[in-house]
């Protein structure tokens, strides 16, 4: 069971602002459940940055992604497809992780 989840540094804003709402997996990536939060930390430094909620937890393969997956990740369905296979070169089953952000960093009051 996955109790963390890392994204790189270049997606934290489009999370945060909620632009970003999916992530693809691998199958050792995919061991969450619809309900359960996850702290969210940056891949490079380990910066913990909000907590999610996981909506649903859904298999899809790389030749099917489609133009709604892209728009779900803020990203047209060619750059998805080359991050995609940057991250994970020749892998054919992802699993989709939908999620929104339940708990961001505390902004200091002036
Ligand atoms: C360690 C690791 O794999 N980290 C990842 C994996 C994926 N992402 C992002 C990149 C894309 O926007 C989606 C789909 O894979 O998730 C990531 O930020 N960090």
């Amino acid at each position: 069971m996955l109790t963390k989840i890392t994204f790189f540094e270049r997606f934290e804003q489009d999370i945060l602002s909620g632009a970003k709402t999916i992530t693809l997996r691998d199958e050792a990536e995919s061991h969450v459940f619809a309900g359960q939060i996850l702290p969210v930390s940056t891949f490079e430094a380990d910066r913990w940055f909000c907590d999610i909620k996981v909506i649903e937890v859904v298999p899809v393969l790389f030749s099917a992604l489609t133009e709604q997956h892209a728009a779900q990740e803020n990203m047209t369905l060619p750059e998805l497809r080359r991050v995609i296979h940057e991250i994970y070169p020749g892998l054919e089953q992802l699993f989709q992780i939908r999620f929104c952000v339940v708990n961001t960093r505390a902004h200091p009051v002036d």
